[in-house]
């Protein structure tokens, strides 16, 4: 069927043949050269308003690890810098490497950092339900977070603590009063550009906002996120999750904006 992963059968080269738009115009991630960026001054800084979000729950879902939070009104938005609207947060998950192996989606002047965290917002004034928004070119805005490899984060670990629990595909289990606000670095100075989501169905629906500084993690809370498996509980197959990142796609003529 439709069924989509990162191997070789599988994977971002092969998802073209379900998902043709895979070869379109305005798809992510990209390689973002900051010297071929254009600053742009009327470009506010990004606020975050994050204060009373609730979280829900902690998932694994074969592809990533997925946080998901209530989004039926506006109590946890990201607006300004590039975005018309408001944007309500709905999800965050990673992407990552193998051991030693670099993971991120985005790479900055051809370089790749061990791994992305995702925030994904959608556009609740334009759009209906989250479904509607995935598909608009304005519905979702997705901050990006570069995670290097060096000191502990002092706050990952509420996440990297509930991976065991999590461990199988189709696993979800409680993860009630995160805010997400911890794993963010001190300046939210950025690059954004228009794109796609970075996994099937890849729809071009994305304001993707990279933040330019990276958070930093430990190799010990970074290998707790490869104890997670791609497949079931019940399945023989115990297929490591790891190198779950798409790589960069063509630019396609778009221009990359920065912040000051
Ligand atoms: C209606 C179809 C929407 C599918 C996209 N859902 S999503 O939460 O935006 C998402 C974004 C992304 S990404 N990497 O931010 O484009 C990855 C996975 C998912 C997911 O479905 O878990
Ligand atoms: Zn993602």
């Amino acid at each position: 069927g439709n069924h989509w992963g990162y191997g070789k059968e599988d994977g971002p080269t092969a998802w073209h043949k379900n998902y043709p738009v895979a070869e379109g115009d305005r798809q992510s991630p990209i390689d973002i050269i900051p010297n071929q960026t254009s600053h742009d001054s009327s470009l506010g800084p990004i606020v975050l308003n994050y204060d009373h979000c609730t979280s829900i729950n902690i998932a694994n879902n074969g592809h990533s690890v997925v946080v998901e939070f209530e989004d039926s009104d506006d109590r946890s938005v990201i607006r300004g810098g590039p975005l018309d609207n408001p944007y309500r947060l709905k999800q965050f998950h990673f992407h990552w490497g193998g051991k030693g192996c670099h993971g991120s989606e985005h790479t900055v002047a051809g370089n790749s950092y061990a791994s992305e965290l995702h925030l994904v917002h959608w556009n609740a004034v334009k759009y209906k339900t989250f479904g509607e928004a995935a598909t608009a070119p304005d519905g979702l805005a997705v901050l990006g977070i570069f995670l290097e490899t060096g000191d502990e984060h002092r706050w990952l670990h509420m996440i990297t603590d509930a991976l065991y629990t999590v461990k199988f595909k189709g696993s979800v289990t409680d993860f009630k009063g995160f805010n997400p606000k911890c794993l963010l670095p001190s300046s939210l100075q950025y690059w954004t550009y228009l794109g796609s989501l970075t996994t099937p169905p890849l729809h071009e629906s994305v304001i993707w906002i990279v933040v330019k500084d990276p958070i930093v993690v430990s190799e010990k809370q970074l290998g707790k996120f490869r104890t997670l498996v791609f497949t079931g509980e019940e399945e023989d197959q115990r297929t490591r999750m790891e190198n779950n990142f798409r790589p960069p796609q063509l630019l396609k003529g778009r221009k990359v904006r920065s912040s000051n």
